[in-house]
């Protein structure tokens, strides 16, 4: 796997609308996502999560504020730089798996390959799939899959560009308990065997326990962060009150 990189955000803020419809989604953000290190990214609904996750991904630009990639930049590259950087360095997984219905796991995961029109070596196919223990399923349609094997295959199309970066939107907000555990544990894997960087946004308490560290949002600000955390952990400040998934 390439070697992954720090994100760190400084001082970010994003609004949206104007005038009395202004809507100030993140206020002032600073945060560190340091290469190899797994965070999740919990608070209220509207508290700011996809937001922070789509600014740092360059999906979307912030106001104000730094956003650097590696020693990238985000605000100092061109619309077409920012595309290329999406493709080329981030994975991305959502709660819908967003598979292609008609094609295999395999041929799903090289998708995005032939997309950019890169050549495929199988063996990369492979490669994805084993490290989400999904080799044996490569020949199978979405259709044949359970659903935590279905994202495990997002999972696996999102890492075959070897991201420096992989941010995930509550990928298991469609799943049931097991099947959440299964990709808890693909992604705490690439974590721990090829210090993959990941940033997950979730309302789940357990999921986020798969976590390094916990960071809570409320009105589009840190307000908490959550350390060497676990189920015990954050189920007591979920009691606290001061995370309000
Ligand atoms: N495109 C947009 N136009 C206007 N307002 C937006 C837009 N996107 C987000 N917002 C607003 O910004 C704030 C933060 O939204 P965001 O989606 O980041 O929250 P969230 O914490 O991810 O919420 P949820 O848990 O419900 O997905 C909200 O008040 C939301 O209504």
């Amino acid at each position: 796997m390439t070697s992954t990189v720090t994100v760190r955000l400084t001082a970010v803020r994003k609004t949206y609308g104007t005038g009395s419809a202004t809507v100030t989604a993140l206020d002032g953000v600073s945060a560190e996502f340091t290469a190899g290190s797994f965070t999740a990214v919990m608070g209220a609904s509207g508290s700011g999560k996809s937001t922070l996750l789509h600014c740092a991904a360059g999906l979307d630009t912030a106001d104000s504020g730094t956003i650097t990639v590696g020693d990238t930049e985000l605000a100092g590259l061109s619309e077409h730089a920012r595309t290329l950087l999406r493709r080329d360095r981030i994975g991305f997984v959502f709660q819908a798996y967003n598979l292609v219905g008609a094609l295999t796991a395999a041929q799903n995961v090289g998708l995005p390959h032939r997309l950019a029109r890169h050549a495929l070596d199988p063996a990369e196919v492979t490669r994805a799939l084993t490290e989400v223990g999904l080799a044996d399923r490569a020949g199978h349609y979405p259709a044949q899959l359970s659903g935590g094997e279905q994202q495990r295959v997002a999972l696996a199309r999102a890492l075959i560009t070897r991201p420096a970066v992989l941010y995930a939107d509550e990928p298991t907000g469609a799943l049931d308990s097991v099947s959440s555990g299964v990709v808890l544990a693909a992604l705490r894997r690439l974590v721990d065997t090829h210090d993959q960087t990941v940033v997950m946004v979730t309302h789940d308490p357990v999921a986020a326990a798969a976590a390094d560290r916990v960071l809570v949002l409320a009105d589009g600000r840190l307000v908490d962060e959550i350390t060497g955390s676990g189920p015990a952990q954050i189920a007591a400040r979920l009691v606290q009150g001061a995370v309000r998934a």
